[in-house]
């Protein structure tokens, strides 16, 4: 049995000032849902004890490979976890696309972080063009086997993978559940070809892409979805309030 996670990815809003509000008109999460908000650097270190009396985890949105050295703006993955920050997303599409981020990179990044105790939300997706030439499993596979090189399958425990179809990221325009469950099951089933599918069975797949509070439940629904990684709709205490509902039911 999967445990659900619903991870909030802020992306570059909220101040220090807007985070803590925001964390104050949160309620104390229950256990049967892994909750996570994954905040932009400056906000992280004030937000670590108020969180945690949420019940709620602290994520960071990206991090560097290496444990220290002259790499100037770069954030290391033991710098994050002195803070109190467990999780961090790996790969995300924007960083993909405007960050010069490859399939290597986030390899040796999820490797890094591991190493750190940090849990990486790997994410992958297809863009426009692969989806209507039918070639969405291939594209997304090949990311996740080069995400996951080099790695144990007793680490895969440790990671959460994210699949967020670049089309569907901020305009309100969805995979269908079904769709995006049809991917995730690939996913899965590429993850059981390289680790065996007891281990594959094991590890935690969210969807992401314009996911709100009307259509958490059509996702959390389905067989391999696992939870959500959210972007627009996790910025309101209300809304994100309602993301977590819509999973624990
Ligand atoms: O990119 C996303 C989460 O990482 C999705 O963003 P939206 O939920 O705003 O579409």
């Amino acid at each position: 049995m999967r445990k659900p996670i619903i991870a909030g990815n802020w992306k570059m809003f909220k101040t220090i000032a807007e985070a803590d509000s925001f964390v104050q008109h949160l309620p104390v999460v229950e256990q049967e849902v892994d909750v996570v908000v994954c905040a932009p650097f400056t906000a992280l270190f004030s937000l670590t004890e108020p969180l945690r009396a949420k019940n709620i985890a602290l994520g960071a949105q990206n991090v560097h490979w290496e444990s220290e050295g002259a790499f100037t703006g770069e954030v290391s993955p033991g710098m994050l976890a002195e803070i109190g920050v467990k999780y961090v997303i790996i790969g995300h599409s924007e960083r993909r696309a405007y960050f010069n981020e490859t399939d290597e990179t986030v390899n040796r990044k999820v490797r890094s972080a591991l190493d750190a105790r940090l849990m990486p939300i790997v994410c992958v997706g297809e863009n426009l063009s692969v989806r209507e030439a039918g070639q969405t499993s291939t594209i997304v596979n090949g990311q996740i086997t080069a995400a996951l090189s080099e790695l144990s399958a007793e680490q895969l425990n440790q990671i959460v993978i994210a699949y967020e179809p670049i089309w569907a990221i901020g305009t309100g325009q969805t995979a269908t559940a079904e769709e995006a469950n049809e991917v995730i099951k690939a996913i899965r089933g590429c993850i059981a070809e390289q680790f065996g599918s007891q281990w594959a069975e094991q590890v935690r797949i969210q969807y992401g892409g314009s996911v709100n509070p009307q259509n958490i439940q059509g996702f959390m629904s389905q067989s391999d979805i696992d939870g959500a990684l959210v972007g627009g709709a996790s910025l309101t205490p209300d809304s994100f309030i309602a993301l977590v509902k819509g999973a624990a039911e």
